[in-house]
């Protein structure tokens, strides 16, 4: 089983926005990361994107606000964030508190400044098969891991696990514009295994730790591990169990170090495409 680690396409990510930051002549392209209370999920991502940002060469500002901001402030500071010429992009870090309504934030957003794919627009072009547009970063990680790896899609029995918007059902559409056969499985679905045993491409965001193992897998498949979840341990660990895939499995990307990484790196390239896109 080949291991799919993340660090092979950062680089593949980093060498294809460094042309186009040189094509920006020297101009520095900011992100900022707009963040509501201190949700420990949404400051390790603040982090891993704070890092990769650095890695890149790109600037990052961040924006905090106390967990009970009112509407009033928030959404006029949100206004205004996005109006600023010297802000390229925006990454909004959700879930928001209950007092906030997440869908005014989404249709607020500038699609232009939207990296991580959450406006109305860009999951309508998403979904219409469109290139334009952002997707959201993880399920597009999950593309470029492929791409890197050259691991064929076109034609392919493609099985997703997870049906959230951000992830699972995005990522099917982009199964889908490379032509694989898609399924998608949900917690709803009545034979799990067996549907999963079908898939000569298995992608897991199912946000359940170690939920598939060697019996949810067939001989050569290839397997993407969305999940970042916690172990008995407190350690990192993905949807997928690795134990006794080695022998069966054709690759999987691991957790940590997997899709993960690359997820902050299709963050980082849409920062830069979207200055491109502005200033170019
Ligand atoms: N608009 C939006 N998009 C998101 O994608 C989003 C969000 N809001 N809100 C919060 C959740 C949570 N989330 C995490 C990402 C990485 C780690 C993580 O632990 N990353 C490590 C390790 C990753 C690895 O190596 O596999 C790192 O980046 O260094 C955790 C959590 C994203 N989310």
């Amino acid at each position: 089983m080949r291991e799919l680690t993340g660090q092979q396409v950062v680089d593949a990510i980093r060498a294809e926005t460094e042309k186009t930051l040189e094509a920006l002549g020297g101009y520095v392209p900011t992100l900022a990361i707009v963040r509501v209370g201190e949700n420990v999920p949404q400051l390790s991502y603040e982090k891993g994107a704070k890092k990769r940002m650095q890695n890149f060469g790109l600037d990052v500002k961040t924006f905090v606000f106390p967990e009970d901001v009112t509407p009033e402030v928030f959404f006029q500071r949100f206004r205004e964030i996005n109006a600023d010429s010297a802000i390229d992009g925006v990454l909004l870090l959700k879930p928001l508190p209950e007092q906030l309504d997440v869908r005014r934030a989404e249709q607020m957003i500038d699609p232009e400044k939207d990296l991580d794919g959450i406006s109305p627009v860009n999951i309508a072009r998403v979904f219409a098969g469109e290139e334009a547009g952002f997707a959201p970063c993880t399920a597009e990680a999950v593309m470029e891991t492929l791409r890197t790896y050259e691991v064929p899609v076109h034609g392919k029995r493609a099985v997703v696990v997870g049906r959230s918007l951000v992830v699972g059902r995005t990522l099917a559409m982009l199964l889908l514009r490379d032509n694989a056969t898609v399924t998608i499985c949900h917690t709803q679905t009545k034979d799990l295994k067996e549907e999963c045993k079908k898939a000569e491409i298995l992608a897991v965001a199912a946000g359940r730790a170690k939920l598939i193992d060697r019996d949810y897998v067939s001989a050569g498949c290839v397997i993407l591990d969305v999940g970042i979840n916690a172990d008995e341990n407190g350690n990192l660990c993905g949807d997928v169990n690795p134990e006794g895939l080695s022998d069966l499995a054709a690759a999987l990307t691991p957790v940590p170090r997997g899709i993960g990484a690359v997820t902050t790196s299709v963050l980082a390239k849409h920062l830069v495409q979207a200055a491109a896109r502005r200033l170019l």
